[in-house]
C-alpha cells in the first residue's frame, strides 16, 4: 500500500533553532504515532505536511499529493485537530461544527447532519447545544476532534489529543482514536510525547528527537518478544518459584507473576512439570513482549532487574542473585 505520508530530506530552520533536520520517512495507512519530547518538531512537521508552512529544504507528499504544489487538495482530504486552544467560548459545539462543515463546502442541510453524526461519534450528546465556554477539557478536545472529522477526511492529523486529560479521559480519547482508524477506516497521524499511550493504539510509530528521525517502524517491531517467560498460577506462586529455582531456572517474582529467563525450550516443560507436581493451576504462560518505552529507557531502567538474594532459594541460596535477564 502506498504511504499516507512520505518525506524526503525535510528540514525546517528557524533563525535560532533547527526544528526539523533532514527528515526522511514513510508512514503506511492505519494509525500512525509521531512521538517526541516537547520541542522535537512534531507540530512543525504537521504544519509543513498541511502545506501551511514551507520547509527550508526537502519535500514531502501526503496521500500522494505534493505539499509544495497541492496544499489546497491536501487540506480538503485531511482533517486537523490542533494542539492549542482554538474554540470560540460563546457558541455551542453544534453551531461551531456546523460552521466548520460549511467552511469545508458542505451545503447547509448536509452540514447539520454531518455535524450531528460526528458529535455523536465523539461522544457529545445533550451538551452539544450548550456554549463551549462551559465545557470541560475532555469535552473541548472532543469538539476539536469532531471539527477535524466533519468533512469526512481520508486522513486526520491529531496534535497531542490527550493533552490535559485525566487518566479516564485519556483512555476514552485513545479508544476513540483507535476506532477512527480501525472502524471508520480513516488513517490517523497522532502526536504525543508519551510513548506508552501510542503503543496501545498505533499500528506504526515514528520517533523523532531534535528534529531528527530516530525510528519509524511497525509497533510489533518495537514490541518483539523478549527472552523472558511470564508465568501465573492462581495460588502457590512462591512454591513454584522455589521449585523452579531448585532445578536451575533463573526466576524472580513480579506482582502476581513469575519472570523466568528462557535459557532453552526445556523451561516450558519445567513449568508444566512443576505446576503438575505441586498441584497448581496454571493461569498464564507466555513470552513477555517488550514495551516500546523500554527501548528508550535510560540506563537505570534498562539494567537487568536484580532481586534480593534468596527470594526463592531459602537457606541454600545465600548470596546468590536471581536476575530478571533481558527485558
Ligand atoms: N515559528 C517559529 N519560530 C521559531 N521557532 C519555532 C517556531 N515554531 C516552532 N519553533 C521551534 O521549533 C522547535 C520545534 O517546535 P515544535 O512545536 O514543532 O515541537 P513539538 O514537538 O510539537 O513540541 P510541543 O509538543 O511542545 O508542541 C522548538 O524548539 C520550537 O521552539
Amino acid at each position: 500500500m502506498p504511504p499516507i505520508i512520505a518525506t524526503r530530506g525535510l528540514s525546517m530552520r528557524f533563525p535560532r533553532v533547527t526544528a526539523l533536520d533532514d527528515l526522511t520517512l514513510a508512514a503506511p495507512p492505519g494509525v500512525v504515532g509521531l512521538v517526541g519530547a516537547n520541542g522535537a518538531g512534531k507540530s512543525t512537521l504537521i504544519k509543513i505536511l498541511l502545506g501551511l508552512l514551507p520547509p527550508s529544504s526537502g519535500g514531502a507528499e501526503v496521500l500522494g499529493l505534493d505539499i509544495a504544489r497541492q496544499g489546497d487538495e491536501i487540506r480538503r482530504l485531511v482533517g486537523f485537530m490542533p494542539e492549542y486552544e482554538c474554540l470560540p467560548p460563546d457558541v455551542s459545539a453544534t453551531e461551531f461544527v456546523v460552521h466548520m462543515a460549511r467552511m469545508c463546502g458542505l451545503p447547509p442541510t448536509a452540514a447539520r447532519e454531518r455535524a450531528a453524526d460526528t458529535l455523536r461519534h465523539v461522544g457529545l450528546y445533550e451538551e452539544r447545544y450548550r456554549p463551549i465556554g462551559g465545557y470541560s477539557t475532555g469535552m473541548r478536545q472532543r469538539v476539536k476532534l469532531a471539527q477535524a472529522l466533519v468533512h469526512d477526511p481520508r486522513l486526520v492529523f491529531l496534535d497531542e489529543p490527550t493533552n490535559g486529560l485525566d487518566p479516564a479521559g485519556r483512555d476514552e480519547m485513545l479508544g476513540l482514536i483507535r476506532r477512527i482508524g480501525h472502524e471508520f477506516g480513516i488513517s490517523v497521524l497522532v502526536t504525543s510525547h508519551l510513548l506508552g499511550e501510542l503503543e496501545r493504539i498505533c499500528d506504526h510509530v515514528v520517533v523523532i528527537d531534535g528534529g531528527r528521525l530516530l525510528r519509524s517502524q511497525a509497533v510489533e517491531a518495537y514490541t518483539e518478544a523478549s527472552g523472558v517467560l511470564v508465568v501465573e498460577v492462581d495460588e502457590g506462586r512462591d512454591d513454584l518459584g522455589r521449585w523452579l529455582h531448585e532445578r536451575g531456572a533463573a526466576v524472580h517474582p513480579e506482582g502476581r507473576q513469575l519472570m523466568i529467563d528462557i535459557g532453552d525450550e526445556t523451561v516450558y516443560d519445567l513449568v508444566r512439570d512443576g505446576s503438575a507436581e505441586l498441584g497448581l493451576r496454571l493461569v498464564r504462560m507466555e513470552q513477555r513482549r517488550h514495551h516500546i518505552e523500554e527501548l528508550f529507557a535510560t540506563a537505570p531502567h534498562s539494567a537487568p532487574v536484580a532481586v534480593e538474594p534468596g527470594a526463592f532459594g531459602g537457606p541454600g541460596a545465600s548470596g546468590e542473585e536471581l536476575r530478571g535477564g533481558a527485558r
